[in-house]
This record gives C-alpha cells, sequence and structure tokens, in this order.
C-alpha cells in the first residue's frame, strides 16, 4: 500500500512539475525515497502511523497539470495546498477519493474548468480557497459540509446562485469578482459587501441594488425545473401520507415540529402503572426517575420537545419506562443513559437538582439555547420542569468525553499533537459563536470543563451541556454579573488546553493543574510542562509554547485581563493554520 502511495505523489509531482520545473534532488518525490523518513518537500506524516498527512507545495513555481485525485490516494490527507503556483489543468471528479481532507488551498493558480460534483463528498472540509484561478460554472451543492469555516472563491469566473452555505457558521467567505447571479441570501450580518462584489448580476440590500421579482420566476417556469419540482411535490406528499399514517397508528395525537408541550398530569395514572409493571425491565437506577410532580400529577410539569428531529414523538412515559443506565453524578446532578425503541435511540438524560431559577425563566432559556444552533455544541432536544428538579435530554454520543480521551484507559496517546491542535480550534470557535449569540441573554456555558467536550459520531469535538448550570463560580472570578459567567467559560476552557497539552488531569494527588503550570514555568522549565507524548512525537515545541501562552492568558486571576472567546478562537486559528501549513515538520 506505501508503495501504491508513494507511486501517486511520484505522479502527483510528475505532472506538477511537467518538465518546466527542473525538479530540485532535494525534494524528493522519487520511487527511490521515502516520503515520511526521507522528508520529501512539502510532506508531512503522522508521526505514529508514518502515512502521509498534508502536501503542501505552495510558491514553488510550479506550472504543470493537477491531479488531485493522484493525491488523494494518499488514504489520511488532510491537507491539500498548492498556494501561487502556476499550476494549470482542471479539478478532477476523482477527488471525491479526498474523505479525509479539511483543508483544501488551491489560489493563485490558473486552473480552469468547472468545480467537479465530488466537492460535496468531502463531508470533513473545512477550509476551501479556489480564490484567484480561472474557474467557471456553478459552484455544486456543499450545503451539507456542515463544518465548512472557509470559502474563498474570489476572481474566477464562477455563475450561477450564491452558494448555499450556512452562513452563522462561516469565519471566511469571499466570492467576489465572478459571475455570479441572484439575491444574496442572509449573511446573517458576517460579511460585508466586499464578499460580493463585482459580479453585476448579485441583487439584495447589501450590494444597494433591489432583486427584480421575476429572477426565480423565469427560471422556475422552464420545462426541466417544472419536473424536477413536480417531483419534489410528489415525494413531499409520499412523506406527509408517510407521517400521517405513522400518527394515526400511535395511540397519543403526536406534536408538531417546534417546542410542543405534553401535559403530564393527563396521563400520570398511566405512567405510574406502566411504571409498575415494567420495573423488572429496569435498573436499580430506576428509582431516580420517579420524579414526585409526575406521580402527584402537577398541572404545570411537562416534557417541552425542543427542534432537534430527534424529540419528534417523544413522549415522557417513553423515558420513565426505558432502561436507564446512571453514568454519572456530578456536582449539579446524575446523568443517565436511557435506551428507546429497543435501543434504536439512545439518550442522555441529566437530572439537575437545587437549581433555583423558575420554570418560566428555565423555559425561556432553554428556548432560547435552542435558538443558537453550532455544529459542535450539542443541542438539548426536550426539556422538564418541576420547581423540585429539572431533566434535560441529549442525544448520546458514543464517543466519550476528552476526559476520557486524555486520562481514561485508553490514554492521551490515541490523540497526538495535530489532533488536539484541532480540538482546541474547533472547540474555542464553537465557544466564541454561542458567547457572541447568547451574550445578549447573559447565558455562558457556566460548566465548561472536559467531561463536557464529547466526540460524536464522526470524532468531531461538540460541547455539551451548554447553558444549563447558572454561573456557579463567581467567587473566584471576582464578578458576579453575567460578565463574569463569560469569563469564566474562558478560564475553563484555559483549563482544557492545559489537560490537552500536559496530558495532565485537573486534580490530582492534591495538585492543582494551573498551579503546576504556574509553578514550572516560572521556573523556567516550561518544556517539562508538556506531555511527553507530545514531545516524543515531534510536535513543534515553538507552536507548543504558543498554546501554552495562549492557555495562561485565558487562565489569567483577573478576569478582566483574559481576553475573550472570539479573540482566543483567532489566535489558535493562526497557530493551526501555521501548522496545517508547515510542510516541514515530523
Ligand atoms: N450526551 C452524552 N452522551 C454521552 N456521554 C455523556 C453525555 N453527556 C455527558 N456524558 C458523560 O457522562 C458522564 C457523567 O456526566 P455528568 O454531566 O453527570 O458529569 P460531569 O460533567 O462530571 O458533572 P457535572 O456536569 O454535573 O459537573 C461524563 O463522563 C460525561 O462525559
Amino acid at each position: 500500500e506505501d508503495e501504491q502511495v508513494k507511486a501517486s505523489l511520484v505522479a502527483l509531482m510528475d505532472r506538477l512539475a511537467d518538465g518546466n520545473v527542473e525538479r530540485n534532488r532535494s525534494w524528493g518525490w522519487n520511487m527511490s525515497s521515502d516520503p515520511c523518513k526521507d522528508k520529501w518537500i512539502g510532506i508531512s506524516c503522522d508521526s505514529q502511523s508514518k502515512s502521509v498527512r498534508k502536501v503542501v507545495l505552495d510558491e514553488l513555481n510550479l506550472t504543470g497539470v493537477l491531479d488531485i485525485g493522484s493525491a488523494c490516494r494518499a488514504s489520511s490527507l488532510s491537507v491539500f495546498s498548492l498556494i501561487q503556483n502556476n499550476v494549470v489543468g482542471s479539478i478532477s471528479e476523482e477527488m471525491g477519493n479526498c474523505k479525509h481532507l479539511t483543508h483544501l488551498y488551491l489560489g493563485g493558480n490558473q486552473i480552469s474548468g468547472h468545480l467537479p460534483e465530488s466537492l460535496k463528498q468531502l463531508s470533513n472540509l473545512k477550509r476551501l480557497d479556489i480564490s484567484d484561478n480561472n474557474l467557471s460554472g456553478e459552484v455544486p451543492d456543499i450545503s451539507g459540509i456542515s463544518g465548512l469555516i472557509t470559502f474563498l472563491a474570489q476572481n474566477n469566473q464562477l455563475s450561477g446562485e450564491v452558494p448555499n452555505l450556512d452562513f452563522s457558521n462561516l469565519q471566511q467567505f469571499n466570492i467576489s469578482n465572478n459571475n455570479f447571479s441572484g439575491p444574496i441570501p442572509d449573511v446573517k450580518g458576517r460579511f460585508s459587501a466586499a464578499s460580493f462584489s463585482g459580479n453585476p448580476g448579485l441583487c439584495g440590500e447589501l450590494v444597494s441594488r433591489p432583486c427584480p421579482p421575476t429572477t426565480r420566476k423565469s427560471k422556475d417556469s422552464s420545462p426541466k425545473h417544472f419536473f424536477i419540482y413536480s417531483g419534489y411535490a410528489v415525494l413531499g406528499l409520499i412523506v406527509v401520507l408517510f407521517v400521517a399514517f405513522k400518527l394515526a397508528s400511535k395511540t397519543k395525537p403526536k406534536q408538531d415540529i417546534t417546542a410542543v408541550e405534553v401535559n403530564t398530569s393527563r396521563r400520570s395514572n398511566k405512567t405510574s402503572s406502566s411504571s409498575t409493571s415494567n420495573k423488572s425491565k429496569i435498573t436499580e437506577n430506576k428509582s431516580e426517575y420517579s420524579l414526585s410532580s409526575v406521580e402527584n400529577g402537577a398541572a404545570l410539569s411537562s416534557l417541552v420537545l425542543l427542534t432537534s428531529p430527534t424529540a419528534q414523538g417523544l413522549r415522557f412515559e417513553d423515558l420513565l419506562r426505558a432502561p436507564a443506565e446512571l453514568l454519572g453524578r456530578g456536582k449539579h446532578g446524575s446523568l443517565y443513559k436511557v435506551k428507546l425503541d429497543n435501543g434504536a435511540t439512545t439518550l442522555a438524560v441529566k437530572r439537575v437538582r437545587e437549581w433555583s431559577i423558575t420554570s418560566e425563566e428555565f423555559k425561556t432559556r432553554m428556548e432560547r439555547l435552542d435558538q443558537a444552533r453550532h455544529p459542535n455544541v450539542l443541542p438539548a432536544v426536550a426539556f422538564y420542569s418541576s420547581k423540585e428538579e429539572k431533566l434535560l435530554v441529549y442525544e448520546y454520543q458514543p464517543n466519550g468525553s476528552l476526559f476520557r480521551l486524555l486520562h481514561g484507559p485508553e490514554t492521551g496517546q490515541a490523540l497526538d499533537w495535530e489532533s488536539r491542535l484541532n480540538v482546541a480550534a474547533i472547540v474555542a470557535e464553537a465557544l466564541a459563536f454561542m458567547h457572541e449569540e447568547l451574550g445578549d441573554d447573559g447565558i455562558a456555558h457556566g460548566n465548561l470543563k472536559s467531561t463536557n467536550i464529547l466526540f460524536n459520531q464522526d470524532m468531531d469535538p461538540c460541547i455539551s451541556e451548554y447553558g444549563l448550570m447558572a454561573f456557579q463560580h463567581q467567587s473566584n472570578n471576582c464578578s458576579n454579573d453575567a460578565h463574569g459567567s463569560f469569563k469564566a467559560d474562558v478560564s475553563g476552557f484555559g483549563v482544557i488546553l492545559l489537560e490537552l497539552l500536559t496530558g495532565k488531569q485537573v486534580q490530582a494527588n492534591g495538585i492543582d493543574l494551573a498551579q503546576w503550570v504556574h509553578s514550572v514555568v516560572t521556573e523556567e522549565w516550561t518544556v517539562e510542562v508538556f506531555d511527553k507524548a507530545l514531545i516524543s512525537q515531534g510536535a513543534s515545541e515553538e507552536r507548543l509554547l504558543n498554546l501554552l501562552q495562549i492557555a495562561l492568558k485565558c487562565i489569567n486571576p483577573n478576569p478582566y485581563e483574559r481576553p475573550n472567546m472570539n479573540q482566543v478562537a483567532l489566535l489558535i486559528n493562526t497557530l493551526k493554520d501555521e501548522e496545517d501549513r508547515s510542510g516541514s515538520d515530523p
């Protein structure tokens, strides 16, 4: 397999160099040497598996033809960068092989032709830069690439409508100087006219050009579109009929998409009888579910379903009846893993005690949180509130927490430096987004720590339990206003960075991690701080130190001197970009 990877890379370089460039012998890139061991120029490898992770060939004056499909045969390739060469050719459909790509930088070349449909298969893509080329045609529908944060396509001849992207998630976006047409979508105030200028066919408030009412009509009336839309209509009808059939076959009338209240008092008798009849199935933790308010049939107690599709049709009695396994008892409550529909759906139910918040306030908070969506923040799917207790229902995340990955039985070996930096960047961005969205509402995370960073099915980190607890640490953070709770999140994030850098637990054998790091740094033994696994993997000491500096800023004892999360995210992203672009690191 290694030989095949090598052959693909050599083929890639043969076409890139294409006889125009006197291929320097010291570059490597030949069948008689090894891309990782012999450090071919522009190649970075995973230090453990010795597989090629990055190809960065920026500014080498390459003038040949791009065959990115070849590079993607190096199966674990995550970064491909070819900025500012004079490479020609087009991007082939074979790019669909690049499933692991997170960064694709092709800016400043002479690449022509259409963007291939296979672009949409790059589901892990975070940054795409195709700016300053000769690309034409429409951009394929890449709305399914949920984690995309950079889309730079300026200075091409691309046409069609503005790509349908999640603008609330994008950090960089530019399609200026192309031939895009039609209305500019709602960019959530994140981008200015400069990102759209030089496209005479675009209209909308942002470019001060009103959209003619016929823009869509004329397009939609073509026979092709008629058939497409009739197809959709028939499909929609089938779905509606299927849903109606499903709903009719259930005993209870069901809920609508948005927050629907299920009054538990009406079925309290059923609940108590069914919970008795199912006792044998339920683990010993079941007693934790015997919510007194439900048993008493309190009129206002209800399970509120939020907008997540997982919540649809969820009933309180289903939760009560299902087998529940206690996962942990934290400071603020207990957490249960609950399996529904014979294990087809697994939920995590958090039971919070002693939270002095009225049911009304709690409801407003939960609904506000439901509106602030970020792909790396786990939303609650439903909640329940009574005077005595609150329940929060989340989707169960099968891949454990950052705490487990760093300190669990499998140990932090599994997480190399690049992955740790990636986790830091993703969590920082997600937290910065939430702070921005919920700043006016004063809702911070309130309890940020590595057990609350969970890995989803794609092994992407997600912040869980956001806004679940009112701010708890005022006394340590000198402020008791909402501002203080955001600064406490920054400090919590700083401690997570320390865990990533040191591989050590926050509190071990009575030693506090932050204090320990401070003392080692003060005594100028800084390198001693870092996780030995990172050093032996050959992680760049300079970037380890840079991340440590950011962590120390975040945990500054004076909350007013801590940066805000936007600043932190920017610093970490810059660091990550440096790492991604560093062709020479091991
Ligand atoms: N949605 C989820 N899916 C899978 N595991 C989860 C989920 N939510 C929490 N966990 C894990 O369950 C365990 C217990 O969670 P819990 O929130 O009770 O603990 P904690 O975060 O240590 O405490 P607390 O949040 O109360 O301070 C933790 O290891 C956490 O990582």
